[in-house]
This record gives structure tokens, sequence and C-alpha cells, in this order.
């Protein structure tokens, strides 16, 4: 918050918002008769990380493949930078989102290094002629590429593993190396779908570090998370669904201290809340 000071008093002017880098508005998808996504705002700004919460089945990642063009939504619009949204995955990608996935979806017989190339190609420039002759530029960007990708591995801490092969490796790195192909696209918004899901205490705690190191490289952040503990650590903002519907959007303490929230969540505290509180947070 900056301030202006005026001949009386000094009085406090909110700093001017970020630009948006994604703007859905009004997002419906339907079933059939299920209404799963039920029109939806949602903003994500430059430097954000925001958090998108809710019960088992309340929509949310139908909501993400509707951001992503593996669905068309029945109502609504998906924008990013200002520009709608192509509906179609590898043209979103192409715009600048990249995507994990609840189930990890690697290529589980490819190297580390040779899954982060496969999530380059929307920013290769070479065509095909290019890559049959193997010419002097196709070289060159064959390089260029494998050295970014060598610098995501050790970026997302698992530059020792680059020759490993996929299904070998642990389960939190095979969430992490999903991450590291999804940035591989170079992305300016990325979205997590339960990125700690299975992970131990301690790999989590290292997954929060690299989500805030993604962000500080300029990357927006939505993540879908059901460790709450995780959401209220890293987000600036986090929205909850609830059948479809987002019944609120804010800051932790918002979050945390809204009735409809909590009567969603069966009438338990949030996990994390108890912790929260105990910090003083
Ligand atoms: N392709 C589909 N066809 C029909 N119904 C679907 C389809 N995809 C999702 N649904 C339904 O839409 C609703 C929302 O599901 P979704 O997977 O988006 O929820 P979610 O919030 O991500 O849940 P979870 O936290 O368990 O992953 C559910 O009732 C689900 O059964």
């Amino acid at each position: 918050m900056s301030t202006v000071s005026t001949e009386t008093e000094t009085v406090p002017t909110p700093e001017p918002l970020a630009a948006p880098v994604l703007e859905a508005a009004g997002v419906v998808m339907r079933f059939g008769g299920l209404t799963a996504v039920n029109d939806v705002d949602l903003t994500v700004r430059q430097g954000e990380i925001v958090g998108l919460i809710g019960p088992n089945g309340a929509g949310k990642t139908t909501f993400f493949n509707c951001l992503t063009g593996l669905y068309v939504p029945t109502e609504g619009t998906v924008k990013y930078k200002g520009r709608v949204l192509p509906p179609k995955p590898h043209l979103v990608t192409q715009a600048g989102i990249a995507r994990t996935f609840q189930n990890i979806r690697l290529f589980a017989n490819m190297t580390a290094l040779e899954n982060v190339l496969v999530g380059r190609h929307t920013r290769t420039k070479e065509g095909l002629f290019s890559a049959i002759l193997r010419g002097p530029g196709y070289r060159r960007a064959e390089a260029e590429g494998r050295e970014r990708a060598r610098e995501l591995l050790e970026f997302c801490g698992l530059g020792a593993k680059a020759d490993h092969l996929a299904r070998n490796l642990p389960y939190g790195e095979q969430r992490k190396l999903e991450i590291a192909r999804a940035l591989a696209s170079d992305p300016g918004l990325l979205l997590l779908d339960e990125p700690t899901a299975g992970m131990n205490p301690q790999e989590t705690r290292a997954a929060e570090e690299l989500v805030f190191a993604i962000r500080d490289l300029g990357t927006a952040v939505l993540v879908i998370e059901h460790d709450m503990k995780f959401i209220f650590n890293l987000c600036d903002r986090t929205a909850v669904l609830v059948q479809g519907r987002k019944i609120v959007e804010g800051d932790r303490e918002t979050v945390q201290n809204d009735e409809r929230v909590v009567t969603a969540y069966l009438g338990a505290p949030l996990e994390g809340t108890t912790a929260a509180q105990e910090d003083g947070q």
C-alpha cells in the first residue's frame, strides 16, 4: 500500500493491480443433465499464485479442462492476456498456458530429459523437413532445446536424474518432472492439478518452494490442491468451488472464516486452520 500526502492527512492508496493473465468469465460446463461448472468467474494476475479448492466432485478439474481447451465450455469465455483462447489444447499451450494432471501423464519409457524435450516442442520453430534433413538450423535448435531442458531439470531439483527413465523415478520426482515438462513451453500461466498428491511432508515442502520459485521467475500459477496447509502457505488468493459454483474467493482469513466453506467441508474445521491460528497467522 502506498500513501498520498494531503495538507491535512496521509491517505493510503491501493497499489495498482497487476495485469490479468487469465480471465475466465461466466464459465459453464454441462454434461447432459449435470452442471459440473456453473457460472464461474476467475482472474489470475501477473505475479500471483491462486488456489482453487473444493470438496471431491466440486468441478475443479472440469474447470481446468475448460481453461486448457480439453473441454469447450457450454457457456462463458476464457481469455489469456486479453485474448480469447482457441478451444484446442495445443493452441492453448502455444498461447502460454501449461498444465500438469491429477494423474501423472509422463512418457514412462523415456528419460527425464526426453520428457522435458517433448514439452518444448511448441516452442521449436524447426519444421518436419528440417527435422528429416537434420540441417544446421535443426541441430542448433536441438542443442538449445537440450540445454534449456537440462536447466529446467536443475531448476526442479532433478539435475542428476536427466538420464533416468521416468518410470524409475520415485513418485515425488515424477510430479516434479511433470512440472519441468510443463515449464518447457515457457508458459505465462501454469495450472497445477493436485501437485502434492502422494507426496510426503518433505516433498510437499520442496514443492511449495518450487512453486514460489516459478512465480518469482514471472509465471503466474493456479493450483488445485486438497492439502489446505499447502494452499494457505502458498496462495495470494483462493477460490472455493462447491457443486460447480464459486462460493467465495479471497485471502486465507476470508476463506477460513467463511461459514459456507466450513459447511461445504461437512462442518469440520479446514485442515491446517488450527495450526495457522496457533501460529498466530
Ligand atoms: N467427462 C465427463 N462426463 C460426465 N461427467 C463428468 C465428466 N467429467 C467430470 N464429470 C462430473 O463432473 C463433476 C465434477 O468433477 P471434477 O472431476 O471436475 O471434480 P473435482 O472437483 O476435480 O473433484 P476431485 O477433487 O475429486 O478431483 C463430477 O460429478 C464428475 O462426475
